[in-house]
């Protein structure tokens, strides 16, 4: 980043007051009538009621629309393990995200552990006065354990976004990307560079839509996963190939799809230039992509190319996802966030880039024009139509799994966060 951006952001962040969110007062505070109900002596009529019947929180609490967003700072996005305080800015930024593109209040909350089990019991011991659990930069494989026992404990939805907003996303632009390239995900050969929480998330995800594990070549550190290694953890195992390539030179030979969820500039000119015809390449890993996509353009011209920032076209990231995944998870109450309602936000996902950009996207994003095709295959964060149809789709499939506690929304679809509460 140039000094002068570098410098831009830290101002941001710094000015006109410290960091990105705040709390706001949805009640009259005026008069000593109004203290005396949002506090003592009135205070002490939801908590009884609360007491008698736990429901009644979200009746007299924000809980229904509140969302924890917790991190150990073990993997903040692309840097590495930078601690608890360090990954504050980015818990904050998902918080602005729910926020402004849902509608949802989350707090970021950063748990200093020393051990998963730590870090488990703390989530789980404060989980049930939250509407759910964002879980958020955390390295993998402790993340899937962490995810797992989180899963089991808690009667909210519990998510780690890195591996299923990014396997969403991933999944939805791929599925356009290749019907560009004329392609299908059933025959597409993929090398997925990286092998932690995303990568190995994005993969089972592409499966479950069509990709063929035989096609698929993750590479971690070492190399390609092969059959041969002995030094696999159970999650990577699971994508152990019979095959003689070893390196990224190798595997990316005549490759359909290259997905980055590594780390800057690991994909090479030369390496890309052997990818088959129209290759897609997804370069996300954050906040510097695995090529930049000035380089890759120039490569090839014939190249469908995505990263995860909102300063180039096709950001394939967790914000497409996310905020929208859970206004339905929380507006039908569901218990979980299941594979159907992931499926179905996929395909919500993946059919809006198919139609007609409106004018509040070309405006945001200073253009005459833009069309389905290279240059766009997936929609922008600031389409309201994502908040139109993903938690339409995911609270349907919800409500369909068996995992909703409440009727499909009389008030959806919603148009803006402004329609949130009906
Ligand atoms: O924050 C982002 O831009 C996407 C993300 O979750 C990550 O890179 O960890
Ligand atoms: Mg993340």
């Amino acid at each position: 980043m140039s000094d002068e951006k570098r410098q831009a952001a830290l101002d941001y962040h710094a000015k006109p007051i410290p960091g990105k969110l705040s709390v706001e007062v949805t009640k009259p505070t005026q008069t000593a009538k109004h203290l005396a109900m949002a506090y003592s002596p009135g205070v002490a009529e939801p908590c009884r009621e609360i007491a008698k019947d736990p429901e009644n929180a979200y009746r007299y609490t924000g809980k229904g629309n509140l969302v924890a967003v917790v991190s150990d700072g073990s993997a903040i996005l692309g840097l590495g393990n930078l601690g608890p305080l360090a990954s504050k800015p980015v818990m904050e930024g998902k918080g602005v995200l729910f926020k402004r593109f849902a509608g949802i209040n989350a707090v970021d909350v950063e748990v200093e552990a020393d051990s998963p089990q730590a870090f488990i019991d703390t989530v789980a011991n404060i989980a049930n006065t939250w509407g759910g659990i964002n879980l958020e930069d955390i390295k993998a494989p402790e993340c899937f354990e962490i995810e797992a026992a989180l899963k089991s404990r808690c009667s909210i939805p519990v998510f780690h976004d890195d591996q299923h907003g990014t396997a969403i996303v991933t999944a939805a632009g791929l599925l356009n990307a290749l019907d560009i390239a004329g392609k299908t995900l059933d025959a597409a050969r993929i090398v997925c560079l990286g092998a932690g929480s995303a990568a190995i998330a994005c993969m089972k995800l592409l499966i479950e839509c069509g990709a063929k594990a035989e096609n698929i070549f993750m590479l971690d550190r070492k190399g390609v996963i092969h059959s041969g290694r002995d030094d696999l953890n159970e999650y990577k195992a699971q994508f152990a190939t019979e095959t003689e390539l070893r390196t990224l030179d190798d595997a990316i030979d005549g490759a359909d799809v290259f997905v980055g969820l590594s780390g800057p500039d690991l994909l090479k000119p030369e390496q890309l230039k052997k990818m088959a015809s129209d290759p897609v390449v997804f370069a996300c890993s954050n906040p510097d992509p695995e090529i930049h996509p000035d380089l890759a353009r120039e490569t090839r011209s014939d190249v469908i190319m995505g990263t995860g920032r909102s300063d180039y076209p096709n950001q394939v990231n967790n914000v497409l996802g996310f905020p929208f995944i859970f206004r339905g998870a929380l507006d039908v109450r569901a218990s979980a966030i299941n594979e159907a309602m992931k499926i179905a936000a996929v395909h919500a996902l993946k059919d809006i880039a198919r139609e007609p950009v409106t004018q509040e996207v070309l405006e945001a994003y200073e253009l005459d024009s833009l069309e389905f095709g290279r240059g766009y295959i997936i929609p922008t964060p600031v389409d309201s139509r994502l908040l139109e149809k993903i938690p339409a789709a995911v609270a349907q499939a919800a409500v369909d799994s068996g995992v909703a506690t409440r009727p499909y929304p009389a008030h959806y679809p919603l148009k803006s966060v402004k329609d949130i509460y009906g």
